[in-house]
């Protein structure tokens, strides 16, 4: 079970509000988070994450605690077996495409990069860096990377805006196929409501 309690003033163009998530979710959900634009989805998962403290929060994964701002406890990103695929992508751009799968994995496995190259029809970039990649070809990259962590959380923010539709579907069968097999949960960003109704096991959506 994760339980989330988060409560954290933003600061947006149309003035200050309160971010506000309040909700247990079983392990290995493949969660739908949605909510107008600029409403807090990607301050949610920073909060996640350990990017960003709240002003109060309360984030526990089966018996661990992430985080516990009343009484002080805070696990740094790095502890939390969470991985994070931002909107920008945020890859290396002094590495190859396999290294920037490769460098997320803390246990070193060089099949799984094989096999995610494969996937996502990347393995002729393999060795190519990814500032010479198209825009969709590069949001692979970052999808196989967070993938490759193999995280107990996963986190996609608007996973496939820069992906073809035909692209779209395989990757997302990749997802699902992920979720299934690994018991991780996945928490994803998408406008396409259409797009996850039918399969999504957790609506979330922020107001
Ligand atoms: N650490 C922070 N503390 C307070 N406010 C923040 C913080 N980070 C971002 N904000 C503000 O929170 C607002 C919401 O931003 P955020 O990117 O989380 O929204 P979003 O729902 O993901 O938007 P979009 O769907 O357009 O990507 C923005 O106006 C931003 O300036």
């Amino acid at each position: 079970m994760i339980e989330i309690q988060i409560r954290h003033q933003i600061f947006t163009s149309s003035g200050n509000k309160f971010l506000e998530v309040d909700e247990r979710i079983s392990e290995g959900s493949f969660v739908h988070v949605s909510g107008d634009s600029g409403i807090g989805k990607t301050t949610f998962f920073k909060v996640l994450s350990g990017l960003v403290v709240p002003d109060f929060g309360f984030i526990k994964l089966n018996d661990k605690i992430l985080l516990d701002t009343a009484n002080k406890i805070f696990l740094p990103p790095q502890k939390r077996n969470i991985s994070l695929m931002f909107q920008n992508y945020a890859l290396f751009p002094n590495m190859t495409v396999k290294q920037n799968i490769a460098f997320a994995q803390t246990e070193k496995d060089e099949n799984i990069v094989d096999e995610l190259l494969e996937k996502f029809a990347l393995k002729t970039f393999e060795n190519t860096s990814p500032s010479k990649l198209s825009g969709g070809q590069q949001q692979r990259v970052a999808l196989a990377r967070t993938l490759a962590q193999n995280a107990e959380i996963v986190l996609l923010d608007e996973p496939f805006s820069a992906v073809d539709i035909a692209m779209r579907k395989v990757m997302l069968n990749e997802l699902l196929e992920f979720n299934k097999n690994n018991n991780s949960t996945f928490f994803v960003i998408s406008h396409s409501e259409e797009e996850f109704e039918s399969f999504s096991t957790y609506n979330l959506n922020i107001i």
